[in-house]
């Protein structure tokens, strides 16, 4: 079996790779702070915004933040949905992504899908909302793994995956990556944590 075949510490679920890459080890745990982030899409369509400050600033992104203590995962990727973008919708989880920075506390990140939507796109403070063609999604303007699990949410295939980055100033360097599905599942909805 290939070394990077075998799931990475903190993946959980029970999935085999279908992205993998970099070189060196795994960082070494830290603590884990959960956030959100939620993608809309409508027909060939995909919600994204522009992320006008904080961690990730210029990248567009779905729309999500911190959960909140005594906060239920799918409040506050419902609460961020509406702070950054305007709306309100019915969220199905979609994946789980580790983003890890050694020195900071792991990012667990909860991701879902939407395809329906109430309310009025509007820009807020830390996002620019903008539609993008399914198609035309602009992966050199994102977190340098998305392009990976991306197209997994997008086909309705439930993730999860790890990225290590290294902080160099401003700049996150990608250090080593994997991303699984579970073969066993083609479209389902999953449980959120
Ligand atoms: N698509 C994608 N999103 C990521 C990656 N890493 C990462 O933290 N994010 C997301 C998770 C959150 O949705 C967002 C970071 O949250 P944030 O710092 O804006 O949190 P917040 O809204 O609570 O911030 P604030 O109110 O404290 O300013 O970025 C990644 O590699 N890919």
């Amino acid at each position: 079996m290939n070394s990077m075949d075998a799931k990475p510490p903190g993946i959980i679920d029970e999935v085999k790779m279908v992205h993998g890459g970099g070189s060196g080890d795994w960082f070494p745990a830290e603590e884990i702070r959960k956030y959100t982030n939620v993608f809309l899409i409508q027909g060939d369509r995909l919600l994204l915004g522009y992320k006008k400050r904080g961690l990730g600033i210029h990248k567009y992104n779905g729309f999500g933040g911190k959960v909140e203590p005594n906060e239920s995962t799918l409040d506050a990727a419902q609460r961020e949905l509406q702070e950054e973008a305007g709306i309100i919708a019915p969220l199905e989880h979609a994946g789980t992504l580790l983003f890890v920075v050694p020195g900071s506390k792991w990012a667990h990140i909860d991701i879902f899908r939407a395809e329906e939507y109430s309310g009025t796109i509007a820009e807020s403070d830390e996002m620019r909302p903008e539609w993008f063609n399914k198609g035309e999604i602009p992966f050199d303007n994102m977190w340098d793994t998305d392009r990976y699990w991306l197209p997994l949410l997008l086909a309705n295939r439930p993730f999860s995956g790890r990225a290590d980055y290294e902080k160099k100033g401003e700049d996150f360097i990608l250090k080593k990556w994997w991303f699984g599905i579970n073969p066993n599942t083609v479209s389902q909805a999953n449980q959120c944590i």
